[in-house]
């Protein structure tokens, strides 16, 4: 179909260097409510520089709960019981992020790693610019800079998503919701990180305005080098959009595989369960919605993307 990804992910894939910048080992974490829950179970991941890797899974299996962990944005009664997180820097050093203390990891968020969430409009102070929220960032960051610098930084960014730079002047409601979501990914930018976890960050949106955002962030991606971690339950999105995929289910990845491998040899009865529960991957109805593919002898995208 016209909206298909495809042809930037195929270039992408190609460009994946196989070195690691983030490694997941064993990680636990627990609520410790009156009953305690479980939410992330000895999960291993390893996230290469500049590769998409999906995550996967019905709602509660603990996505979001393992994408905090990581940059360690858990208060009290999540707390992550055992495991490790390392951040493998550009420059060599490798960062126990788990062991970071306050300050560093102040400086680490943002600059190194960044999150982009769902609801843009909650994300963004309603009553501040576009520009004044951009600027806190370089300020807070980069208090070296210039006014005119920041300035310019900011406007730039807005450029790379899309987004005219006059829009530093509006305020959050001024904004659609694909605009806003776009200045939270521009934010996100701002300071060049080495990752950025994206969760849910166009579910909210209509398809054409989360394709249209996609495909900048594959774009941005294959531009800037930066690695992802796409969360969503939207499994034939991550297909389209990722280099691997991971798929959780009850706080456990049981499945971590190529996006390719995944969807024509998926081996977890769980995968298999949530591939079929997608007609459009399935080809029993609505298998225009992904190119014509009928079967699962195809890629979903074009069968060359992965
Ligand atoms: N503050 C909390 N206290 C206790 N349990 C929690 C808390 N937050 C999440 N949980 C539980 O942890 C598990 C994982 O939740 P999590 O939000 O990480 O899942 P998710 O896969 O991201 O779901 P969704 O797609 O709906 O956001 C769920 O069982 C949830 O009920």
């Amino acid at each position: 179909m016209s909206h298909n990804l495809s042809p930037q992910a195929a270039g992408a894939a190609a460009d994946v260097t196989r070195d690691a910048v983030l490694t997941v080992r064993d990680l636990n974490v627990v609520y410790q409510g009156a009953t305690p829950v479980h939410a992330v179970k000895d999960v291993s991941l390893t996230l290469h520089r500049g590769e998409i890797l999906g995550l996967a899974g019905e709602s509660g299996c603990g996505k979001s709960t393992l994408a905090y962990a990581v940059n360690r944005l858990h208060d009290w009664p999540a707390e992550v019981t055992s495991g490790s997180v390392t951040f493998h820097d550009r420059d060599g050093e490798d960062l126990d992020l788990l062991a970071l203390p306050p300050g560093r990891l102040r400086r680490f968020r943002w600059s190194k790693l960044s999150m982009v969430f769902q609801g843009a409009m909650n994300a963004l102070n309603p009553v501040t610019t576009v520009r004044a929220q951009l600027e806190d960032v370089l300020t807070t960051h980069r208090p070296g800079m210039s006014k005119q610098e920041r300035g310019a930084r900011c406007a730039e960014v807005l450029e790379l998503v899309g987004v005219e730079p006059r829009r530093m002047a509006s305020y959050p409601h001024e904004l659609s919701g694909g605009m806003r979501q776009r200045v939270m990914i521009a934010m996100a930018l701002l300071l060049d990180p080495q990752v950025m976890i994206m969760d849910e960050p166009t579910t909210a949106l209509d398809v054409l305005v989360q394709r249209g955002i996609l495909r900048e962030i594959l774009r941005l991606r294959d531009e800037l080098g930066f690695a992802v971690v796409f969360i969503t339950h939207d499994l034939p999105l991550l297909l389209e959009l990722s280099d691997r995929i991971a798929v959780m289910l009850r706080g456990e990845i049981v499945e971590y595989d190529t996006a390719e491998t995944l969807y024509r040899q998926p081996r977890h009865p769980y995968t298999r369960r949530l591939l079929d529960s997608f007609p459009s991957l399935t080809g029993e109805r609505g298998a225009f919605l992904r190119d014509g593919a009928a079967d699962r002898t195809q890629v979903p995208t074009d069968g060359g993307a992965r």
